[in-house]
């Protein structure tokens, strides 16, 4: 067996000698930053050589986290956003910028800390997800890149490596950046911010909340669906990072439609669709009146209710079978591996499918019942059927 330097005896704890990934790398001597590059074994698998293992010893170029190998980077106060990191430095698209440092905790104790961090009005969220049981906890011991801000378009992204038989989890600047630029990378899937946190990020695609692809986001709000009302962000509670407003309106999207309203017809007044309620009703708008489902046939009643039922059927069907792929999916996007189990994808994909086609039913049979109602189906006495035709769908409205 090589000889070892005394240190990197003991730096290895967890990893058992037959598990040390060796590299086959020969440096060339007169060109000794070749040593372990891109092309190396281990750089391949995101895994750092060991100390007194590596072939290229001292000149081995893969062990940036061990050595700390960090961009040059200073943090600035933003406008809104708390403190920041910029770089101090140009960086080059790949480059390893800082390591996450923190304390590794279960998925538990992130969960306790989180509230109490909450209770104790810290706004400003530092916990990480290493993998589907660990975080990173930043707040009271990190490096600097705890004050690297979310952008929903970032210049450096998350990335898992091993070392030395551990996950750790780096910065890595996705293109070249220039100095004095600002840090960020996305939150997404890393988020466990307790609070509904308003994204100030500026660009164009902003994905309007921190985390808001998150598992943990969509755990706590539910499947933010397209066309689904229920889970609009006026309905989420929220604080603004820069003012710390207890609430935000946002305007509603005016092609949506509020299907839970019709399909039970809690009230007798008519009900807006596709419009906020109390806004005025614009002819040849995407905005329709329609009386209650109770003021319709039993048939076209039955017809729709059923639809629905069967949605929201398949909706839960969806969500219950996501609980069993979701650690495979977290895990994949994570750091890429296939090891999604494919019963678990399989029904996963049938319960996505029966959902789209449960959710096109309903919409067609309100299209079918209600929005376009065959000729020979008068129309109630509290609205009359206009004959006006929407230019873009060809729709016709129902309008008092
Ligand atoms: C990991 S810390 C980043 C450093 C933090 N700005 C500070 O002052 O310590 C994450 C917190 O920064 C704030 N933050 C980060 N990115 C943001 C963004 N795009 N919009 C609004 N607030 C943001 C949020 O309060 C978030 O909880």
């Amino acid at each position: 067996m090589a000889e070892r330097p005394i240190e990197a005896m003991f730096r290895h704890k967890k990893l058992k000698e037959e598990d040390i990934a060796i590299c086959e790398c020969k440096y060339d001597a007169n060109d000794p930053e070749s040593a372990c590059g891109e092309r190396c074994l281990n750089v391949l698998t995101s895994t750092e050589c060991t100390p007194g293992y590596c072939p290229c010893g001292d000149y081995c170029k893969n062990q940036r986290f061990q050595k700390s190998e960090y961009a040059k980077t200073k943090f600035f106060k933003t406008e809104g956003r708390g403190w920041g990191l910029i770089a101090d430095e140009s960086i080059k698209a790949g480059q390893f910028v800082i390591e996450y440092c923190g304390e590794v905790i279960s998925s538990e104790e992130a969960q306790q800390r989180s509230q109490a961090y909450e209770a104790q009005g810290l706004k400003d969220a530092y916990i990480i997800s290493l993998n589907a049981n660990s975080y990173i906890d930043a707040t009271r011991k990190g490096s600097l890149a705890r004050f690297i801000n979310h952008s929903c378009e970032p210049n450096c992204e998350t990335r898992k490596w091993t070392i030395l038989g551990e996950i750790r989890v780096g910065i890595f600047a996705k293109q070249d950046i220039y100095v004095g630029t600002e840090l960020a990378y996305d939150y997404n899937f890393e988020w466990y911010g307790g609070a509904n946190v308003r994204c100030l990020c500026g660009a164009p695609k902003c994905s309007k909340f921190l985390g808001a692809k998150s598992p943990a986001f969509l755990e706590h709000n539910h499947v933010w669906e397209e066309g689904d009302d229920r889970y609009t962000v006026e309905e989420i509670p929220l604080y603004d990072s820069a003012e710390d407003e207890p609430s935000l309106m946002v305007p509603k999207d005016k092609s949506s439609f509020r299907h839970e309203f019709l399909a039970r017809g809690k009230n007798d007044s008519p009900v807006v669709i596709g419009g906020s309620a109390g806004s005025e009703p614009r002819l040849g708008s995407h905005v329709a009146v329609v009386e209650p489902l109770h003021s319709f046939s039993a048939g076209v009643a039955n017809d729709i209710v059923k639809t629905e039922e069967i949605k929201f059927l398949a909706a839960s069907k969806l969500n219950s079978s996501y609980d069993d792929i979701r650690p495979a999916i977290e895990e994949h996007e994570r750091d890429s591996q296939d090891n999604v189990d494919i019963s678990a994808a399989m029904t996963w994909i049938g319960a996505s499918c029966s959902k789209l086609k449960a959710d096109f039913d309903f919409h067609f049979s309100i299209v079918k019942n209600v929005v376009c109602p065959p000729p020979a189906q008068a129309p109630s006495s509290a609205a009359k059927y206009s004959e006006e035709a929407d230019n873009e769908t060809g729709m016709k409205y129902l309008t008092h």
